[in-house]
């Protein structure tokens, strides 16, 4: 069994130790760096633009991400979810648009900014010649945790997302599944305020992912705020109580899930947003069947 109350709830200023040891702040405030407004959303994206060549990803988003929120992401294939996350999160610079972490500008002030948020990309890269432990250990003294601090986080998270057994074994040997777990447990690390996750369930068994469920849903009662793109209609509906359904790069619905789905599934309302159902009938040859 895991134990996900184990991991450190957000940290609305410095972190605090294991065990009542003394906190450590993730890395000392520059003077004068801007502090999280009280009251601010936990993340406001403004009139975002990005283009690739002549591709518009993203043509203009705007989302207002309330704090303490469980916000669900959902589009189809290419509808602009990860770069809009990248852009959100610091990871790739938007053409044009602004985006308010707890009210700071994240492009304005990007070290401050990316102290308070905790991120799972899609396609991660990480260093994986190293085990397990060794990265999530590296995550949090990037993060400027003292060491007692990060061995302690480390056993937690390692404990939460069922990863104990294998802290020892390099990462480019784990599964698709234990990866994305590792690099959540390296979101996690430092306790953030905002947790921006792409995808995080693709290839996690349902145990497992019952078990990261659970930790989101500790870390957003502990006062944390938890952005999540999925293609799993069924999932956002029954984990998240805001939703936005964005396509070709325009938000096409965005509130709560129950503003969004009108009074029906969250699937049947997807569908009727973004439309593009197609039938087999096109591929007569595929039948198999001389009937
Ligand atoms: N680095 C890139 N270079 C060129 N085009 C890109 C790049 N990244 C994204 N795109 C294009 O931008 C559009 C949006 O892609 P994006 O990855 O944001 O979509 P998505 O909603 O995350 O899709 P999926 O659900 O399939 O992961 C797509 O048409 C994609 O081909």
């Amino acid at each position: 069994m895991t134990t996900p109350d184990a991991v450190p709830p957000p940290a609305p200023g410095p972190v605090p130790g294991p065990s009542g040891a003394p906190g450590v702040a993730p890395t000392t405030a520059a003077p004068g760096a801007p502090s999280p407004r009280p009251g601010a959303p936990a993340l406001a994206l403004q009139g975002m633009w990005r283009r690739f060549g002549d591709k518009v990803a993203v043509a203009g988003i705007d989302l207002t991400i309330p704090s303490g929120s469980f916000y669900g992401l959902v589009g189809p294939n290419g509808a602009g979810k990860t770069t809009s996350l990248s852009m959100a999160t610091g990871l790739l610079r938007p053409d044009a648009g602004t985006v308010l972490v707890h009210g700071v500008d994240l492009w304005a002030n990007p070290v401050e900014v990316k102290r308070m948020l905790g991120v799972l990309p899609d396609g991660v890269r990480l260093f994986d010649r190293l085990t397990g432990a060794q990265l999530v250990t590296y995550a949090g003294l990037l993060q400027g945790l003292d060491r007692a601090t990060v061995a302690a986080r480390t056993d937690d998270l390692l404990a939460a997302v069922g990863l104990s057994d294998d802290r020892d074994t390099l990462v480019v040997d784990y599964s698709a599944g234990m990866t994305k777990k590792v690099a959540l447990a390296c979101a996690l690390v430092h306790a953030p305020r905002v947790l921006v996750l792409d995808e995080p369930f693709e290839a996690v068994d349902p145990v497992s992912a019952a078990n990261i469920r659970e930790i989101l849903h500790q870390y957003v009662a502990g006062g944390g705020t938890v952005v999540v793109s999925s293609h799993v209609m069924d999932l956002v509906q029954r984990m998240c109580d805001h939703v936005a359904v964005i396509a070709e790069g325009h938000v096409l619905a965005a509130g709560t899930v129950d503003e969004v789905r009108a009074g029906r599934s969250l699937e049947e309302r997807f569908v009727e947003l973004v439309g593009g159902r197609i039938t087999g009938e096109g591929l007569a040859w595929l039948r198999t069947s001389s009937d």
